[in-house]
Formats: C-alpha cells, structure tokens, sequence
C-alpha cells in the first residue's frame, strides 16, 4: 500500500488542509493519506500553539467517516522538535511492508534546504508536490517529485486564531464538526 503523509502543526487544521489531503486520497496512486500532527515544526514558534492533544482531536474530527483519511499522532512520542526525516526513518522501520511518500505545498518544497537532512529525504521517499500561489516550483532538488494541480483555498491557521482571537467567527473556514468544537471548548480566544 501506498501512504502519503501530510505533516503540519494543524493548528488548528483548516478546509484547505482537508481539500488537499481528500484531493491527493482521490486523485493520485495514494491508497490512503495520513494527516501526521507535529507537535512542535523546527521551523516556526512554539508559543501560539494549542496543546498537541487537542490539535490531534481536532483533527481527528475533520476526518471522521473518510475511510482514506488517517490521523496519527506517530511524533507525540518522538523526540522534539519534529524532523521529518526521522519521522520517516521510524515508520519505515516500524511498518516495512508499505511505502510512504511525503504531500507538501510548493511553498514548504522550496523552503526544503533548510530541513534537516534533506538529500536523505529527498533521495529515499516520493514528494507530492501542490502548487500554491506566488510559489512555483522553480527547482526540484533533484527529488523524486510530482506535481499535482489541486484546488486551493487562501486560508492558514494563524489567520482563524486572529479571527477567533478579535472574536469574529471563522465558521466554514474549517469543518462544521471542528468549528463546533473549537466553540465549545473556548479554544484560540
Ligand atoms: N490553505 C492551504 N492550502 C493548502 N495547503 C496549506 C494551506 N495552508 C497550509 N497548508 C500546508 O499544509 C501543511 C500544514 O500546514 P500548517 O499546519 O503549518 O498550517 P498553516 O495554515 O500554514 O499554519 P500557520 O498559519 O499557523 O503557519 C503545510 O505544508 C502548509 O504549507
Ligand atoms: O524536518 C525538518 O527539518 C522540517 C523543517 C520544517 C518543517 N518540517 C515539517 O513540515 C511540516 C509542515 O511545515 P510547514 O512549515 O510547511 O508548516 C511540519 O510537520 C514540520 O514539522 C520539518
């Protein structure tokens, strides 16, 4: 089976995210999408972070009832912050028999660099690459890469945690499911 893995903080995890994640599910060799919760990306501060346990619930409930959505919670016990090398590097150990493939934004791809031992990442897994706007692919690194013109919406995280934060409502910004419980646990005020 083949398995892309979509990493983020999901914090919390929006309509974009799920239109990519359904979108590469459906419309690419991908058997099944993995929506992995970074507790704490390398890359971005720590400080605005909702717990990790509620960001994993959360984004559990956007996938309910998708049987080729998973979330996993794979980094929660590894060490931080998450690097995905070593996030791959152990589920490919911990589960042989299947091949993992990496979905990311054009925006993280060039930013790739910058990661941590990114020639071993790049040389041993598969990139599914989605365009986003005002970032185009101008070079490949030599990866293993696709590119797949998904549909895209203009949202991020950080812009609900303003909304909610200035106590307007970013109702379909996420799932209804999401939004509600966001509401109802007070979360991002
Ligand atoms: N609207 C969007 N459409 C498609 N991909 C997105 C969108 N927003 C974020 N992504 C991508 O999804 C992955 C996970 O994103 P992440 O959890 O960091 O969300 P974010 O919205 O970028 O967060 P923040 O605004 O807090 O920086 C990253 O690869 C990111 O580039
Ligand atoms: O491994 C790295 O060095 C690395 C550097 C930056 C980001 N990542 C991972 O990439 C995922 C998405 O990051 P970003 O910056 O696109 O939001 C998130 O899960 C991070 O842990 C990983």
């Amino acid at each position: 089976m083949k398995i892309g893995l979509y990493f983020g903080s999901f914090n919390p995890v929006h309509t974009g995210h799920m239109i990519i994640a359904n979108y590469m599910a459906y419309n690419t060799d991908l058997d099944k999408v993995w929506l992995i919760v970074s507790p704490h990306n390398p890359l971005k501060e720590s400080a605005s972070l909702l717990n990790e346990h509620h960001r994993l619930h959360l984004t559990e409930v956007a996938v309910d009832g998708e049987p080729k959505l998973r979330v996993s919670n794979i980094e929660f016990s590894l060490p931080r912050p998450s690097f995905t090398i070593d996030t791959l590097t152990y589920l490919t150990e911990k589960f042989p028999t299947q091949q993992f493939a990496v979905i990311m934004g054009s925006d993280s791809f060039q930013n790739i660099p910058r990661w941590k031992n990114y020639r071993q990442l790049l040389d041993n897994y598969e990139i599914y690459i989605y365009n986003r706007s005002q970032h185009p692919v101008t070079d490949t690194f030599g990866a293993n890469c696709r590119i797949v013109d998904a549909p895209l919406l203009e949202l991020s995280s950080s812009r609900i945690r303003q909304l909610i934060k200035e106590g307007k409502s970013a109702r379909y910004m996420v799932p209804d499911a999401v939004w509600k419980y966001i509401q109802e646990n007070n979360y991002y005020k």
